[in-house]
């Protein structure tokens, strides 16, 4: 016997939900398969525990600089175990808010893993669903590569699982995670050696804000090895962790190594062969622009398709997918331009649109840059605080602003505005005819005058 939707979303995070979710909200027959609990990759093992600790992380460094400003404040340090208790406590309160909603709205919650049959007939353990729709949205995993050792270390997951604070970490991985875990693990008081293949981390952001931010790293004792291969973990006789790289460089005395080197697609064991679903080698599953794979009824979205793996993208893409489906908006999809995304470092860091290199691929030689860097006044009676640094990228005589790159305190809630603004168009007249708000970190962004490159320079 089998039971039959209009939709089926097979995972319930980020994606899945916000399909699932407008779907039902019009009115049909909807079931998500889900193997683990409500919520997904995001809200339990990623955007939310991380930012949790963030904020911890944030007032332990606020704590320290009070005493600069008259307050009489002291930390006795950190409660690992009372912060991972309420973090939890917190996840569990938006679990339970997925189920009760879901419930709600009358969408049918399948626990289990889902398992094509063929390109309408999903199967979870003996029992089998069949939809006109289908929706993949079943995200992605940490990636441990397969090198000698590597099962020494832990990924992303098991730093979120630790019941105690490490005291020393290597990190392997100068991308988001890698950043995000050093500066939290940092600012409790953990030593931290971080190690990553390119020549900067956070190479995909402009060359300012890698700069910027190593900077602020090594200010706060965070060391950093670049270029540096790991080809094994190694356990020592005082049973502490060594990195070994393919050049033989060694680095040793961890009491825990972190695997933060990306995230592999969650396709293996779906079955897509059944479906005819065209899958790459990698896992990635390809789309078109409207979340389509290569076979009708079926669809993808989220981190599964390889492209931004955020969750703000896949819950834009899962609701557009629901409204071009069921709303008779056959042209509406995602605009995958300009995307902005913050990495929460400490301080923050974000970007929209092109970097500095990938606009002078674009545009040419029409570029003018403007740029700032200065410590901000939040740290005005403090002998030291971490740097504020910020570039438009302009394009073209008119200067359309092509790019906004920031790093510093706050940048974090400033670039969603700024974000808008890109995206509209804007040049960089209109933001000099925005007046200032004063006395804050932003105002920068509309007072910037003298161009530090301009056409010509290059
Ligand atoms: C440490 C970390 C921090 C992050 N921080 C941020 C952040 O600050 N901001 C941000 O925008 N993004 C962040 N991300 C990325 C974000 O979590 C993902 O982009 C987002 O969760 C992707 O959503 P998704 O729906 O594609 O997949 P997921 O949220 O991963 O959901 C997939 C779901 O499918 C389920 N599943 C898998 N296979 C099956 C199957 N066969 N049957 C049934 N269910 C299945 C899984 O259990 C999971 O619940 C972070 C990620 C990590 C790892
Ligand atoms: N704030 C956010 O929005 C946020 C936070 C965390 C994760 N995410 C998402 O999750 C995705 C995955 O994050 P991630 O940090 O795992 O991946 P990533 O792609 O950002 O970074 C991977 C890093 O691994 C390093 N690396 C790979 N193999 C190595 C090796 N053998 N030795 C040394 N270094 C090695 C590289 O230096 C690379 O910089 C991100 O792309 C991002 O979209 C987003």
């Amino acid at each position: 016997m089998s039971q039959h939707f209009d939709l089926i979303a097979v995972g319930g995070g980020s994606g899945g939900l916000a399909v699932a979710e407008k779907a039902a909200q019009f009115g049909l027959r909807v079931a998500i398969i889900e193997a683990s609990k409500l919520g997904g990759t995001c809200v339990n093992a990623g955007c939310v525990p991380k930012k949790v600790m963030w904020y911890a992380a944030n007032l332990v460094a606020a704590v320290a600089d009070a005493p600069d400003f008259g307050v009489n404040a002291h930390s006795d340090g950190l409660d690992w175990g009372k912060l991972i208790e309420g973090r939890n406590r917190y996840i569990a309160n938006i679990n339970d808010y997925w189920d009760g909603y879901a419930q709600q709205l009358g969408i049918s919650l399948i626990q289990g893993y889902g398992r094509f049959v063929d390109a309408h007939t999903i199967e979870v353990g003996e029992e089998r669903y069949t939809a006109e729709h289908i929706v993949i949205a079943t995200g992605g995993r940490p990636i441990v590569p397969r090198l000698p050792g590597a099962e020494f270390g832990i990924s992303s997951d098991g730093f979120f699982a630790l019941e105690e604070r490490p005291r020393r970490v290597a990190i392997i991985g100068g991308g988001y995670i890698g950043v995000e875990l050093a500066g939290v693990l940092r600012a409790f008081g953990t030593e931290i050696t971080m190690v990553a293949l390119e020549d900067r981390v956070l190479w995909l952001f402009d060359p300012l804000i890698s700069e910027t931010l190593t900077e602020n790293m090594h200010a706060e004792g965070i060391q950093t090895h670049l270029e540096f291969e790991v080809s094994k973990l190694e356990k020592d006789a005082d049973g502490l962790l060594a990195l070994v790289a393919s050049d033989g460089q060694r680095l040793s005395g961890f009491d825990q190594v972190i695997w933060a080197v990306g995230r592999a697609a969650n396709t293996r064991d779906l079955n897509l062969e059944a479906a005819g679903v065209e899958v790459q080698p990698n896992g990635i599953i390809p789309t078109d622009a409207f979340q389509n794979t290569n076979v009708p009824g079926i669809y993808a979205l989220g981190d599964i398709t390889g492209r931004d793996p955020l969750t703000p993208v896949a819950v834009a893409a899962g609701r557009r997918l629901a409204e071009r489906l069921f709303k008779d908006k056959p042209d509406l999809k995602l605009d995958y331009e300009n995307i902005p995304t913050v990495v929460f470092a400490h301080p923050p860091l974000g970007k929209v649109g092109l970097t500095e290199p990938e606009a002078r691929e674009r545009y040419g030689d029409t570029l003018t840059i403007y740029e700032t860097s200065f410590t901000p006044m939040r740290y005005a009676l403090n002998a030291h605080g971490p740097k504020t640094a910020m570039k438009l990228v302009c394009a073209g005589p008119e200067e359309k602003v092509v790019g906004i790159h920031l790093i510093g305190d706050g940048v974090d809630e400033m670039l969603q505005g700024f974000a808008v603004a890109l995206k509209m168009g804007a040049t960089k007249a209109d933001l000099d005819n925005t007046v200032a708000i004063h006395p804050c970190s932003a105002e920068e962004l509309v007072t910037l005058k003298v161009p530090v490159r301009s056409p010509g320079d290059h």
